[in-house]
């Protein structure tokens, strides 16, 4: 086979999955968006998504800064070289986090270092299989760590708040993927679509669960009682009122896809794998010969091109005070956001994750953030001939995780506002109602959408922690952001998981008895 064309070839597969969404995946969220009335918080979400994709194809960039744990699935006729197609995607990998395509995101799990390439131990995951057709079939999935870790197995029979007992037949398995939305919130970047896994052993389960996400979302299930249950829980997960980013709404799931397998007597495992709206999934078929492209997956059906311009008219329509703050802030400033107003931000924010909270608990801060505002994002960064760092993509990253440490770390260094996506707990609700301090959430995915508003990087600190956990310095023009929570005791994040569990408590009559 023609080596150089195959990497050529494994490239141009990362790249379009990395920046390019697929058809069937634009037509769920188009549709999603027609669901939502104009002005509200889900409608606004869901424009700046579309318009945050039709950046991404623009700018060829990443959808989002987390280009995932990059997962091929590769079948090959018997004879063919698997060995060399495994080269073939190391070098194109390593050329693709090169070219700001990909986010380095391969860390090493003992001492936190980052390989710089996405390569190392496990990464990328390749798995191959033999057929018997005589052409190579790729497909490559990027699924984000966020939405990862809103995956969920549970092994029945078990009790699940809000819906009850979930035994072992139809019906329990109903309960968990209705408990699996739930749960997710909006923290794994909804609307979602899953994939589910039922029976196997824990690693098949989650292997089951990962392979339905190769499905196509039109595509329809051929076994009568799973076709029945993904049209269930379509329909009823919809009902939670979860909505975009856990703003509520009326769209909470994208996509239902549920495959099965036998199982151990003892064991009786479903496994949900759930992927944030960013579905960024490709396939294609490749000449076994000449290591050329022959034809591309789920790339069927209409097109489906969202235009820029829509989000201003949002903007307009939504009743939402919008109030414009200049970086370093005041805590009167602060005290008069209300849960719902909309934030402008002009001025410095610095990016901290989860490397940064951990190192300022026992650490003093590199710079002064007395007044400033962080930034929960690990951003894609390039840097020019002249040693300038650009940014290439810097959406938000799940907050909860810094919950053991954001409260203190706002009182000891006087920040004003941290800035994530999905909300924080009860500790944070409580330092910001003492400290005066704010939690803005910014849409989850927007990387093209915020990178935007980046005018300029104007040092970074920590590098040693890698790029996506550096202190990145930035200045940003109208970084737009809604306040979730408030110094009032006021937390969306709550309002919307309360009411979404008493919904989920609605579906606990058995429906497939
Ligand atoms: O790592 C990131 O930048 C984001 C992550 O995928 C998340 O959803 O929290
Ligand atoms: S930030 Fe959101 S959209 Fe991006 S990978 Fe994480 S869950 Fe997905």
């Amino acid at each position: 086979m023609n080596h150089e064309q195959l990497q050529q070839s494994m490239y141009t597969l990362i790249v379009e999955t990395s920046t390019n969404l697929p058809k069937d995946v634009r037509r769920a969220v188009k549709a999603a968006k027609e669901r939502e009335n104009a002005g509200t918080r889900a409608a606004m979400s869901l424009d700046t998504i579309t318009t945050n994709i039709k950046m991404a194809d623009d700018n060829i960039s990443p959808i989002c800064q987390d280009t995932g744990m990059p997962t091929f699935k590769i079948k090959t006729p018997v004879g063919v070289n698997q060995i060399q197609i495994q080269k073939a995607i190391y070098a194109a990998m390593e050329q693709a986090t090169k070219d700001g395509k990909l986010r380095p995101n391969s860390v090493d799990s003992l001492n936190g270092s980052n390989s710089g390439n996405n390569l190392g131990l496990g990464t990328p995951v390749i798995k191959f299989e033999q057929w018997e057709e005589d052409y190579i079939d790729a497909r490559l999935i990027l699924k984000g760590g966020g939405c990862e870790n809103k995956n969920i197995q549970y092994s029945l029979p078990c009790e699940l708040e809000g819906i009850g007992k979930a035994g072992r037949d139809l019906d329990g398995i109903r309960k968990c993927i209705m408990h699996s939305v739930y749960q997710a919130q909006g923290q794994g970047c909804s609307a979602g679509f899953i994939g589910v896994g039922i029976g196997g052993d824990r690693s098949s389960g989650y292997d089951l669960a990962k392979t339905q996400l190769f499905r196509g979302v039109d595509d329809v299930n051929e076994n009568e009682d799973l076709r029945k249950l993904e049209e269930y829980v379509m329909t009823h997960a919809n009902e939670l009122g979860i909505g975009t980013m856990g703003f509520g709404g009326e769209t909470t799931l994208l996509g239902c896809k549920v495959g099965v397998m036998n199982r151990l007597p003892a064991s009786f495992f479903v496994s949900v794998a759930y992927n944030c709206w960013a579905y960024r999934r490709l396939g294609v078929s490749v000449n076994a010969e000449t290591g050329e492209i022959n034809e591309w997956y789920y790339q069927d059906g209409e097109d489906v091109s969202f235009d820029t311009a829509q989000k201003e008219e949002q903007e307009i329509k939504s009743e939402s005070r919008v109030v414009t703050l200049q970086a370093p802030i005041t805590e009167e400033q602060i005290r008069d956001l209300k849960v719902g107003d909309v934030v402008k931000i002009n001025g410095m924010m610095y990016t901290g994750r989860d490397a940064i909270h951990k190192y300022l608990s026992t650490n003093d801060s590199p710079v002064d953030l007395n007044g400033q505002v962080i930034y929960h994002c690990g951003p894609v960064m390039l840097k020019d001939a002249e040693g300038q760092w650009h940014v290439k993509a810097a959406g938000p990253t799940t907050s909860i995780r810094e919950e053991p440490y954001q409260g203190d770390i706002m009182k000891r260094f006087g920040i004003r506002a941290v800035i994530g996506k999905g909300g924080m707990g009860p500790k944070t609700l409580k330092a910001l109602g003492e400290h005066g301090g704010v939690y803005l959430n910014a849409i989850g995915g927007a990387a093209q959408y915020y990178a935007d508003c980046i005018k300029g990087v104007e040092g970074v600190d920590l590098m040693n922690f890698g790029i996506p956990e550096a202190m990145w310095h930035l200045r940003v023009e109208g970084f737009t952001a809604v306040v979730t929570m408030d110094s009032h005791g006021n937390s969306l994040h709550e309002e919307v998981d309360k009411s979404s569990l008493e919904k989920l408590a609605k579906f606990k009559e058995p429906v497939f008895a």
